[in-house]
């Protein structure tokens, strides 16, 4: 018998069906569709930690969507190996009249997507791609002279003139409306799923991650609320948002109804995935500045030990790294401190920390990280003048006034186990000041 055609739909950083663009555009095809998740074993091959809560999750997106499809009498169909090699397989298993795909911009992604479509190209397969991570991407917002924003504040102007500006109200925060064409999913049994035990990984069945949503209530709060990391004032939407597991246009419209200032921090993730795709050497280990990378950094590999482990004696940076290491998940003001601590006091290269935190953060996104990293190190674009250096203990007073985040993450605080700071804030600074002077100078 003659297989049927299909077009594929291919989930990444998408694993959600509804509102979902690649996915709505596939259903509206005249191919029955089958949705697609790949392991990519040349991802997880990096991952040293087994036991990492971003495969778990990964994993229970692709159980929950498997379990929705199941509903309509279809599946996702499920591999795991290098997405090239899966995908010569899937061609010659099925008879593929097309494939879909929303777009990725990180620079590993690129590549890989250019070899299938390439692949794909030559067996006469179209492979479609949409946006549907961000509101605005690539080249759609773009300074008067036609180049990209590289400074924060009059993107995010542009971003919300643009927002604001279509003919059709709320146009670009339209939901892709999938579950009206389910009917056109390609009916098939249940495929199975690899276990993560096959691909190396143990399950963590204990582990909790934050809820897909969050109250308009908390969101009215937000502006209030979101510096002080002993309060709950942000989402914890971050893992959800990096997987895909919720639609940012569904979040985009509940924040346009309640706060500006949450909405603000959308237009940064978008800033940065603009960033990294209009200026892809920031992904490849280079400064947005090539001047930065004159600096001549200490590197010394004990303090840098210390502060991974939370024991620099400096309690508002070591309780984030607490938090970190024992979560995955750290509170924005504390990436900003612990980040800044890293490189302006002990002077240790920010690559050091940005790969730290790839191997810890469950929210890891390479083009948010290698924002902050940069911003922190005054390498980046909109970063603050390098000469403006965070004193860990200032930040303390401020932002954990009543040392109530500090207390839950240090209980020996006031022990004489508790380390004495490791370099003296003072004599950091100053040292600092020179090497970058010494190297921005030359
Ligand atoms: C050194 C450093 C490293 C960081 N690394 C990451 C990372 O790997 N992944 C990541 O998602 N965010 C990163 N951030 C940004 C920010 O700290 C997290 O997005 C935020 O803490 C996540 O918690 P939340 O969901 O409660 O955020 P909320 O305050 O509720 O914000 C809502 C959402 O907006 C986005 N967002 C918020 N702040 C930023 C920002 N500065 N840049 C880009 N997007 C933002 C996130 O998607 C976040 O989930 C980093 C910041 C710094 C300073």
């Amino acid at each position: 018998m003659p297989k049927k055609k299909i077009a594929i739909f291919w989930h990444r950083r998408d694993m959600r069906l509804h509102d979902n663009a690649g996915l709505y555009y596939a259903l509206k095809s005249e191919y029955p569709v089958l949705p697609l998740f790949i392991f990519d074993k040349t991802i997880l091959d990096e991952l040293e930690d087994k036991r990492d809560r971003r495969v778990e999750f990964i994993m229970r997106a692709v159980e929950d969507m498997q379990e929705k499809l199941a509903k309509e009498d279809s599946s996702l169909l499920v591999r795991y190996g290098v997405p090239l090699k899966a995908w010569k397989e899937i061609v010659n298993e099925y008879d593929v009249a097309e494939v879909y795909t929303n777009h990725d911009y990180e620079p590993y992604a690129k590549k890989r997507d250019g070899e299938v479509a390439d692949f794909l190209k030559k067996k006469d397969i179209p492979f479609h791609t949409f946006k549907d991570q961000v509101i605005f991407e690539k080249e759609e917002i773009l300074t008067g002279k036609g180049t990209p924003y590289t400074v924060f504040t009059p993107y995010s102007k542009s971003w919300l003139e643009k927002l604001h500006g279509s003919k059709e109200k709320n146009f670009y925060v339209k939901p892709y409306p999938t579950e009206k064409y389910f009917d056109k999913l390609h009916k098939t049994k249940k495929l199975p799923i690899p276990s993560l035990e096959e691909m190396g990984f143990e399950r963590m069945p204990d582990e909790e991650f934050p809820s897909k949503k969050v109250r308009d209530e908390k969101l009215a709060k937000y502006a209030e609320l979101r510096d002080y990391p002993a309060a709950p004032g942000t989402s914890r939407l971050s893992i959800h948002l990096r997987f895909g597991t919720i639609s940012i246009r569904e979040l985009a419209r509940q924040a346009m109804g309640t706060s500006k200032t949450f909405l603000g921090e959308l237009i940064w993730r978008d800033f940065y995935q603009q960033i990294l795709w209009n200026f892809p050497h920031v992904g490849e280990g280079k400064a947005f500045r090539p001047e930065y990378d004159r600096i001549k950094w200490r590197n010394n590999e004990e303090e840098f030990e210390k502060w991974c482990q939370g024991q620099t004696g400096y309690p508002i940076v070591d309780a984030g790294m607490r938090q970190l290491n024992e979560t995955g998940y750290m509170h924005n003001r504390l990436r900003m401190i612990t980040a800044s601590f890293l490189v302006k006091d002990l002077l240790i290269d920010w690559r050091w920390g940005e790969a730290y935190f790839d191997k810890k953060l469950q929210d890891y996104d390479m083009a948010a990280n290698n924002g902050g990293w940069q911003w922190a190190a005054g390498s980046g674009t909109d970063a603050a003048p390098y000469f403006r250096i965070f004193n860990p203990t200032t930040q303390a007073k401020k932002f954990d006034p009543q040392l109530k985040f500090i207390k839950e993450w240090i209980p020996e605080l006031n022990e004489l186990d508790y380390p004495d700071p490791i370099v003296d804030h003072k004599e950091a600074r100053e040292h600092c000041l020179k090497a970058y002077k010494e190297a921005l100078d030359s």
